[in-house]
């Protein structure tokens, strides 16, 4: 296994092991010279073997059958240049805000806390399709060109970020904030301002 294939099981195992996806959900992907190593489809994250080599195209190069998903991380790491890894996870809060009603499709969450800010920061919600649906893309790929964390309505967050463990920490932030926003619904809460927020940026 290359380092960067090791990493990949690691960081998988280590999101199973605390429960922030479950069953054989999830994808995990980092990219390489040629396009992206990425978990194969149909297995748990806390038993990643062998991986999948994918082109940005989208077109499974080598290795085993990849996640049904692999065309949305192609889609997220051709919008964003920057971008070395994508996770994919279906973190319990973040997918029970992703089931809600009457979202701001632009940005889901309130900048509850400076921490979010600077992990996440906007949160687009894009429109429900099947998990593996080629149609969702474009869509994607349009919406990553602004942001780097995407909700998937009725599915589940997908997160770009430098390497794996910026991706980890944005996905796993946007987790407890959901979390953080579910606790306090029924609460007033004081988001930070737009001042306080562009501070930040
Ligand atoms: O929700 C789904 O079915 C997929 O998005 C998923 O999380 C796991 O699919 P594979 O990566 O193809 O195993
Ligand atoms: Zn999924």
């Amino acid at each position: 296994m290359t380092d960067l294939a090791h990493q990949i099981a690691e960081l998988s195992a280590s999101l199973f092991r605390r429960r922030l996806t479950h069953g054989r959900t999830g994808n995990v992907s980092a990219r390489t010279g040629d396009g992206f190593l990425i978990t194969p489809t149909g297995g748990s994250l806390g038993a990643v073997g062998e991986l999948a080599l994918v082109a940005l195209t989208g077109e499974h190069l080598d290795g085993p059958r990849p996640s049904k998903e692999a065309f949305l991380h192609a889609a997220l790491y051709r919008a964003r240049p920057d971008a070395g890894a994508v996770v994919h996870l279906h973190s319990t809060h973040a997918v029970a805000v992703s089931c809600h009603d009457g979202l701001d499709p632009d940005d889901v969450l309130p900048p509850l806390t400076a921490y979010y800010v600077m992990r996440v920061g906007r949160l687009p919600l894009l429109p429900y399709h099947a998990p593996g649906d080629p149609a969702l893309g474009p869509i994607a790929e349009r919406a990553a060109r602004t942001a780097h964390a995407l909700l998937l309505a009725n599915h589940g967050p997908i997160v770009a970020g430098a390497d794996l463990a910026a991706a980890a920490d944005a996905i796993e932030e946007l987790e407890e904030t959901a979390r953080l926003w579910l606790l306090l619904r029924d609460r007033p809460t004081r988001p930070l301002t737009p001042d306080q927020v562009r501070s930040l940026s």
